[in-house]
């Protein structure tokens, strides 16, 4: 069974003239291979790792034509190798896809660092980051949150927006990311926009909200993306050169008509001169706090601001 594999692996075949197990090459042929993406000439042999945008690879263990005859000792060193390989090239992180029949591999893969993401019915994911500090890899969902912050200057009417690193290339949009377990709205919007532009700000309300399915970021499930509206109170940039390109304070105006920006952020630059020009009670969503039954924290209810008629009228 090892001949098939070492044929597959790239590793020596042909067991040694005392029928002794042939020990791998020093650097594994796959591994060189797997290094090299673009020309990965693995195709018929199994997994073929694909590079995705941020720099991370993807390995499909379901790719394999034959994956009982693949032993643990193979695989420990292969993906070794691979991994040393995928550093040495400058991967941020390699995801590996695992079926539920392969799972003895979870532990294999286990021992080097890798650890879950997460599962699903059939197969699970697991993730060893390679990039410099902590793992900036996106947790799994059900939905995943998304903040950004419009950050108005009222006095100037320019608007605070960034050009992502790795999005959409020259589109402007608004600063954001996505929210922390536990976190706030409002302060997701902050927090992303003092760390990708180092501005600080503080909330005022909710302009707009996006739910959108089968969305890529939250591994095919679903995005919310809400942006607030914030009232900055610094205006010195100095943005995030690992998630930026640019980042500047925008005439709001030209923003509004710009074509290099995305939809959504088009639809809410122009919603907010909107609310600039005539008032934000126009569009702002507001927020209220109330104490929670079962926490004894407190959950935040948003909605259009009331008028006065409205209290008089619930005052009992
Ligand atoms: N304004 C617009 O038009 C756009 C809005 N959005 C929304 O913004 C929200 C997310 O904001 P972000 O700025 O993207 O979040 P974020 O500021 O929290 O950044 C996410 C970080 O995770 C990294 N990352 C994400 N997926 C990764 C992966 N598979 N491998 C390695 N690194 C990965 C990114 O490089 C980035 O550093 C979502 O709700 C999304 O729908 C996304 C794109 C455009
Ligand atoms: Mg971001």
């Amino acid at each position: 069974m090892l001949g098939a594999w070492a044929l597959r692996w790239g590793l020596p075949a042909r067991r040694a003239p005392n029928g002794a197990r042939p020990q791998p090459a020093r650097v594994p042929l796959c591994g060189r291979r797997l290094g090299n993406l673009a020309g990965c000439s693995l195709a018929a042999a199994g997994p073929q790792p694909q590079l995705d945008k941020f720099g991370g690879v993807t390995v499909h263990l379901a790719q394999l034509h034959t994956p009982d005859s693949l032993d643990q000792v193979t695989f420990q060193r292969w993906l070794q190798e691979s991994v040393k390989q995928w550093r040495a090239e400058g991967r941020i992180a390699v995801w590996l896809h695992i079926p539920i029949l392969q799972s003895k591999f979870i532990a294999t893969a286990a021992l080097q660092g890798f650890t879950f993401h997460h599962a699903e019915s059939d197969s699970s994911t697991l993730t060893l980051w390679l990039g410099e500090g902590h793992s900036r890899l996106p947790g799994y969902a059900t939905h995943q949150l998304g903040v950004a912050g419009a950050a108005l200057d009222v006095d100037t009417g320019k608007v605070l927006v960034v050009q992502d690193k790795n999005k959409t290339t020259n589109a402007w949009k608004f600063p954001g990311g996505l929210s922390d377990p536990g976190e706030d709205i409002g302060n997701t919007a902050v927090r992303e926009v003092f760390e990708e532009t180092g501005i600080k700000s503080e909330f005022k309300s909710l302009l707009s909200i996006r739910q959108q399915h089968r969305h890529p970021g939250p591994f095919g499930l679903s995005d919310m993306y809400i942006i607030c509206r914030l009232q900055p109170s610094s205006f010195n940039i100095s943005f995030c050169q690992q998630e930026c390109l640019r980042c500047e304070w925008m005439d709001l105006e030209e923003l509004a008509k710009t074509k290099d920006t995305t939809p959504i952020t088009s639809s809410v630059a122009k919603l907010l001169l909107y609310g600039y020009r005539e008032g934000f009670d126009k569009i702002d969503i507001t927020m209220r706090e109330f104490p929670a039954v079962y926490t004894g924290l407190f959950y935040k209810l948003y909605h259009r601001e009331l008028p006065d008629t409205y209290k008089n009228m619930t005052e009992f």
